[in-house]
This record gives C-alpha cells, structure tokens and sequence, in this order.
C-alpha cells in the first residue's frame, strides 16, 4: 500500500459563518511524526476532528489511508486519544481495555497496552477513580488498542508528570519505528522538536509553516535580544520602536523576539534605551513559532 496516510485538500471548516479551518492543504506519509502546532484556537483540533470524520469539511476533502474517514475499514485502522478521556462507569482499567480491543479486529494483547501505557500497576483500579494523568494514559492505551496505522493524540502529555512524558514519547517514538503515522498536538514546543518528524504550524485556521524541527528553525530569522532595562523603558516605549515581534517582561529583564536583530540593535540604540547586560539570542523553536504567528498574524 503506498497512499498517503493522510491527505487534505484546500479542506475548510466554517462555524457559523466564522472559519475556524481555512483552505488547508497537506499531506502526511506513513510512518512520520507530525506535530500540529498552534496557538489556542488556531484550529488544530478542528483540523483532528475532520480527519477522524468527526467533523465533515464545509468545502475540500479528507483523505484517510485513501479512504473516507468514516469508511468501516479506515477506521479499523486508527486510533485517536482526543483531549477529553471519558470513561465508563463500573469498570476497571483491564476491562475497559479489554472492551476497546473488541472493537478492532487484531487488537494488541492487553499486557502490552497496561506496559506501554505505564498502567500495570493500575489494571484492578475503577477507571473512574484514577487521576487525570492517569486518564490519559488510559486515553492512550485505548487509542493503541487496535494496533493503529494511524495514531492521532490532541496535547496527550497534558497533566502527565515528567517520568510518565517520558515513557510516553519513547512509546510513541518506538511506534514510529514500526512504521506507524503520528499525528499529535501540543503546546510544548521543546516536545514537538524532539519527537516530531514533521512540525505543521497553524495559525488562524491556515498553514504558517511546514517542515522538519530544523527547517522550521532556520526559515525564520527568529531571534532575542534581552536586556536589564531602565525604569523608564516600559512597554508602551517599545511599542514606538520598529521590528519587535513580542515582548517579554521578568523583572526588569526584557526579552524582545524580532525578525532581524541586527536592524533592531540598531533601532534600540537610535531610542537612546537605558540597556544593561544586552545578550542576542538565535532562534530556537519557541523563537521561530513566535516569529511565524505573529508574521501570519500581519
Ligand atoms: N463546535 C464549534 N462551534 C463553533 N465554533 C467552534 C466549534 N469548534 C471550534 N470552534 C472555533 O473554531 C476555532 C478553532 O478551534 P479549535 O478547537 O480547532 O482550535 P485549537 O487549535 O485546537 O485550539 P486549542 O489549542 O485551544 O485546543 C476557534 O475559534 C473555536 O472557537
């Protein structure tokens, strides 16, 4: 089989008139890690909804290992831990496990998924009893339940402590290894450029960047310059000087992300700013997501 796992073309989502998606087009291979990134609201879930056939697209169409989302033998082959993990009264993590590996037609052996889920120790427990990290870890032994092709996770590592993140994203990079796709969402962007293949950055329901973590760091310019800044530099006075994309405030340490810190400098000393301690950073991921949203923002 050599279809894409996923394929959107010029795909938009209209809610009450408003596009939450707009005209969004991409692919995705098999066996990537693709983080989707974006600020609050950018549409990323939307954009998961749809490709789980969710959601239907106002215009455009979604491909799903070339089929329909909503196509029986698709959905056999995906797996989808949503931000939401609902779980079903009266019974234990083992059996509501056991009762989504029936879903699938070769599902993984329960031991596996309480293993790869760090949920060993919690198989007898009421899944309704256990706490939010505990959920999502459920959330995503459900998701691996039938062995997926495809993995969708929406921000999975919210609420996780930072042994079970990091048993996590060794699970998930392991499944990567194997040939699976992986299509998640986060707000930790350091999480992103360590497991991700792929980073899709949306911003206002359109695509702002596309690329490996690298790539994505070297097309922006991104870069800082902090500073200890005099009483008299507030916000207010930077907002008069050209080029500062975002501004940043830790005390009287201020951080100040632009596209071009060398015209910047330069525009910071023409302010005759009191400055102390100046220091020019290069773009990290953080940096270059910044710099992308904002300039999609213009
Ligand atoms: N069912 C809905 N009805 C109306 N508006 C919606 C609906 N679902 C989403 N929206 C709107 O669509 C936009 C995109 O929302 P979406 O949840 O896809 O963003 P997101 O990138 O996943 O955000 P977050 O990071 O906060 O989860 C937002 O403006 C949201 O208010």
């Amino acid at each position: 089989m050599s279809e894409a796992a996923i394929q959107l073309q010029q795909v938009t989502k209209e809610f009450k008139g408003k596009k939450a998606v707009d005209n969004l087009s991409f692919t995705v291979e098999r066996g990537t890690v693709v983080a989707l990134l974006g600020p609050n609201g950018a549409g990323k879930t939307t954009t998961i909804s749809m490709i789980l056939g969710l959601l239907h697209p106002t215009t455009g169409t979604v491909k799903l290992l070339g089929g329909a989302p909503q196509d029986r033998q698709v959905r056999d082959r995906i797996g989808a831990m949503l931000q939401d993990v609902s779980v079903i009264e009266g019974l234990t993590v083992a059996e509501t496990i056991n009762l989504f590996r029936s879903y699938y037609s070769q599902p993984l052996p329960l031991e596996q998924l309480l293993q790869i889920s760090g949920l060993d120790n919690e198989r007898n427990k009421m899944a309704s009893a256990m706490s939010g990290g505990q959920r999502r870890r459920l959330g995503f032994a459900l998701a691996a339940a039938g062995d997926p092709e495809v993995l969708f996770l929406d921000e999975p590592t919210v609420g996780m402590d930072v042994t079970s993140r990091q048993l996590f994203w060794d699970t998930v990079r392991a499944m990567a290894g194997k040939g699976r796709t992986i299509v998640l969402t986060t707000h930790y962007l350091e999480e992103a450029d360590q497991v991700a293949d792929r980073i899709i950055v949306i911003n206002d329901g359109k695509l702002a960047a596309d690329g490996t973590p690298s790539q994505i760091k070297a097309t922006t310019t991104g870069r800082t310059i902090s500073f200890t800044a005099g009483n008299a530099v507030t916000t207010e006075s930077l907002r008069n000087i050209s080029g500062i994309v975002d501004i940043e405030w830790n005390g009287r340490r201020v951080k100040l992300y632009s596209n071009d810190t060398d015209q910047l400098i330069a525009e910071l000393v023409r302010a005759e700013l009191e400055m102390k301690d100046i220091e020019i950073m290069s773009g990290g991921l953080e940096e270059a997501f910044r710099s992308l949203v904002s300039t999609a923002k213009v």
